[in-house]
């Protein structure tokens, strides 16, 4: 199977051209042993491209856990960049359908190749029963979520894909990895979460981590910052432009005065290979 290792801010996947490639129908499971780290690619997961019969190609994304989650921010760009640079489209406006909808992406090239693009990202589902989470209110905003001996309150935003975040004073391993574990598997979250501590730094800028749902902590997510901006406002504490740095890079988010978001970021290709498998 032909692979292209891509990234964006960091959040890398190991992406397949399904316009070529036929995978196994076990796909679960081809995710989980090319994300490994030591006896796979090595990757936050596996994205899969594909023909679509209403937009330019489909994405299908896999965590490194093998479950498949509704959208990835960070990938979708990577798949526009792919699209464009391998030739599938010549347009500079590319339309990807996702299981978040068909969402419309901007290119920005440098020569030929594609280096960032600007994705409208859509609106944010803010009702408590599509995020999903069993917290009151649409959306829960600072919501109390008891997590062992200590009370979080978090806010709720799901971007196709559930998140809760909580705004802390100083983002460290304490929030990412010992309490996002536990907030990805929290009872008031049927379908999981993906859990993002914030520190704000200014009401135009935000300092990022994430513990992700299915894959741990990974460098960046594009879904995760958008629903990051949208809680930001939501609390009354950061502007509705904000720049929010991550460990893999900075992502540009709008929460514009039409309810969409908008987010913009690198996509950078690694290199191409060939999985032969496990044997
Ligand atoms: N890193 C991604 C999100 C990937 C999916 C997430 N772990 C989930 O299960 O929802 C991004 O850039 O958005």
């Amino acid at each position: 199977m032909k692979f292209t290792k891509m990234h964006g801010a960091g959040n890398d996947y190991v992406y397949v051209n399904c316009f070529e490639e036929t995978l196994p129908e076990d796909i679960a499971s081809l995710a989980i042993a090319v994300s490994d780290r030591h006896t796979g690619i090595g990757s936050d997961g596996l994205i899969l491209i594909c023909p679509s019969e209403k937009a330019d190609a489909q994405m299908r994304m896999f965590n490194a856990d093998g479950s498949e989650s509704e959208m990835c921010g960070n990938g979708v760009r990577c798949v526009a960049k792919y699209v464009y640079d391998h030739g599938i489209s010549n347009q500079q406006t590319l339309k990807i359908e996702t299981g978040a909808g068909v969402l419309s992406l901007d290119l920005e090239l440098a020569g030929s190749k594609v280096s960032q693009v600007r994705v409208n990202m859509g609106k944010p589902i803010l009702t408590s029963a599509e995020i999903p989470t069993l917290l009151p209110g649409d959306p829960p905003v600072n919501a109390p979520l008891e997590v062992g001996a200590q009370t979080l309150e978090v806010t709720c935003v799901s971007m196709g894909n559930p998140h809760c975040i909580t705004f802390v004073d100083e983002v460290n391993d304490h929030w990412v990895h010992g309490i996002g574990p536990q907030v990805e598997v929290h009872p008031m979250f049927p379908r999981r979460v993906n859990a993002e501590f914030i520190e704000v730094i200014s009401p135009a800028e935000l300092k990022m981590r994430v513990w992700e749902r299915g894959s741990g902590e990974t460098q960046a997510c594009g879904t995760g910052a958008c629903a990051s901006a949208v809680a930001g406002v939501l609390t009354g504490r950061s502007e509705r432009n904000v720049l929010i740095h991550l460990p893999g890079g900075d992502l540009r988010l709008e929460w514009a005065d039409n309810d969409e978001v908008f987010m913009t970021g690198p996509a950078v290709e690694v290199y191409q290979g060939i999985w032969r498998g496990t044997q």
